[in-house]
């Protein structure tokens, strides 16, 4: 009987493909029309297929080494590039200065929420006044003079590294120093968050901290892209094959590192008789949970994903920069010898003897510190852009009005290389700090831009500095191996950049003095 008097309505297959079919051409077609001629965003240019779907952004994303790929668009299309529908690229200084506004905050984007699957840790955070709560925990934990009481147990550190490291070139090896920088930094940021480092420098062996950590940004970097996928890596990690329960549980094994850690923490202060544990950063704010009248609270489960954030954080970073500090510093002995020179000026012996130097008087040191800050321009550990999405209500970027909600990134890579703010800009000059500009020092985007600058900053600036003298104390003598070229040290990028060979080999040059005594 038909339904209302209506003849049965009958659909065979090949109708409903054809219905289908016409229905998506047909959203195609005009979604593609809006999108590169009434879209508010269609005056931006850009390829037209970025502009028609997110496919082109995705991909290029997905597939690492994106500063390359911007670094074209940028010079075949200008500063301002539509990547994606509702994603801009920005390559200039005085937008990418507005986009990490304190004043105006510009929120971090999709990139933020897409890479973590439960790391509530700091650096996820996207509502600027939740952010700004979580900031207040840490107190100022972080500031240059707090820093600086770490200076002995960090010196101390780093001084057993770099020896044992001069010791290994005297004995003809050939030391991997990405490996050991590595090693270092992770070992480092243990006493700084915790007070206790891993024993990698001491025991020679690589810990799981440094894995997870390095691991965490690569998958971070791919899972960033692809919405959704967080929550199908929660089902694929039941999958019994290795490489697949590596990518889907690291988050999760950093988070039980993490958590131990606290929990040993914990228990260090509960059998403290004088109630003073090893001072740490993580110690200072664990009161923050347990403690019912803490001035700011903190959950416990924000607890555990800040440590695991800040020790992410430190590790990469702090190594990346270091090692190819170290890469100039044997690719070009004229900036070798200056650096000897400065450093002898103020008492410098080479090898194992106390010549009383302190990162306080390397901080006056003209020619070093423009090694240093050349370093942060060329290789910035964080390169790609880090998202942000334009406020309610649209902003003014350059000469167009941006709507709200797009995101926009700008490309640490590109602005640390534009020739209208850095003469010359693909030469390592250090000698181009001496009378820096006023953009010069503002467009440097390597600790982050100023509504979420890293809180990490003074440490790892302390830690560089040391690791330069150390280094030149202690490996006076050395050479790069023949495996480590210019090609070998190609930027690559996932999230953080790191050299084609993933590799930095050092060995004794032939005739030269011993390292690790004089
Ligand atoms: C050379 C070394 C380092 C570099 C180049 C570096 C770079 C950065 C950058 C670019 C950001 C901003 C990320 C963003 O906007 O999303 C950041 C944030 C952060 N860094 Fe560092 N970092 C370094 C060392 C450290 C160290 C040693 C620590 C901890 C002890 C640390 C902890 C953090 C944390 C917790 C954040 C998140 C802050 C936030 O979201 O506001 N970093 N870092």
């Amino acid at each position: 009987m038909p339904l209302l008097g209506f003849p049965p309505f009958e659909v065979n297959f090949w109708q409903l493909l054809a219905v289908t079919a016409i229905g998506l051409t047909t959203y195609s077609l005009t979604n593609a029309i809006y999108q590169l001629y009434f879209s508010p965003l269609s005056k931006i240019p850009g390829p037209w297929y970025a502009a028609v779907s997110p496919a082109f952004y995705l991909i290029t994303c997905i597939r690492g080494n994106t500063i390359y790929s911007w670094d074209r668009l940028h010079s075949q299309y200008g500063p301002y590039v539509r990547v994606a529908p509702s994603v801009i690229m920005i390559c200039d200084p005085e937008s990418a200065k507005k986009i990490h506004s304190s004043s105006d905050v510009f929120r971090k984007g999709s990139w933020y929420e897409n890479s973590e699957r439960s790391m509530k840790g700091i650096v996820f955070i996207t509502d600027p006044e939740e952010y700004r709560g979580r900031r207040r925990v840490f107190g100022n934990v972080f500031s240059k003079s707090n820093t600086a009481l770490l200076e002995p147990a960090v010196r101390r550190h780093m001084e057993v590294c770099y020896k044992k490291i001069g010791k290994r070139l005297d004995n003809g090896e050939i030391v991997n120093m990405k490996k050991w920088l590595h090693w270092a930094a992770a070992d480092i940021g243990g006493l700084v968050c915790f007070g206790e480092d891993f024993g990698m420098i001491k025991d020679e062996f690589e810990s799981s901290i440094v894995e997870g950590c390095v691991n965490f940004t690569i998958v971070a970097g791919v899972q960033a892209y692809i919405p959704y996928f967080k929550h199908i890596t929660w089902f694929l990690s039941f999958i019994p094959y290795e490489r697949i329960q590596w990518f889907c549980r690291n988050e999760e094994q950093l988070r039980i590192f993490s958590a131990d850690i606290l929990q040993r923490i914990k228990r260090e202060i509960q059998g403290c008789k004088d109630g003073h544990p090893r001072p740490s950063l993580f110690s200072a704010i664990l009161d923050s949970v347990d403690n019912p009248h803490a001035k700011y609270k903190l959950e416990k489960n924000d607890l555990v994903s800040d440590a695991a954030t800040f020790m992410i954080g430190a590790v990469d970073t702090s190594a990346i920069l270091a090692t190819y500090m170290t890469w100039i510093i044997f690719r070009h002995p004229n900036i070798k010898k200056k650096l000897i020179a400065e450093l002898k000026s103020i008492g410098w012996t080479q090898g194992d003897h106390d010549d009383g130097i302190t990162d306080e008087m390397l901080q006056e040191l003209p020619y070093f510190n423009m090694f240093l800050q050349e370093s942060l321009r060329f290789y910035a550990p964080v390169q790609f852009g880090l998202s942000r999405v334009v406020p309610d209500g649209g902003r003014l970027l350059g000469q167009y009005f941006i709507p709200g909600g797009t995101e926009c990134f700008a490309p640490a890579y590109t602005l640390h290389r534009d020739p209208k703010i850095f003469d010359d800009p693909l030469t390592f000059k250090p000698e181009r700090w001496l009378n820096p500009t006023k953009e010069m020092e503002s467009v440097l985007l390597t600790f982050g831009g100023v509504s979420r600058l890293c809180p990490g900053q003074h440490i790892a600036m302390m830690e560089l500095r040391l690791g330069v003298f150390l280094l030149l104390k202690y490996c006076f003598s050395a050479r790069l191996a023949d495996s480590c070229t210019d090609e070998s040290m190609m930027l690559m990028d996932r999230t953080v950049i790191y050299p084609r060979s993933n590799k930095l080999d050092l060995q004794k040059e032939e005739g030269g003095t011993e390292n690790s005594e004089r």
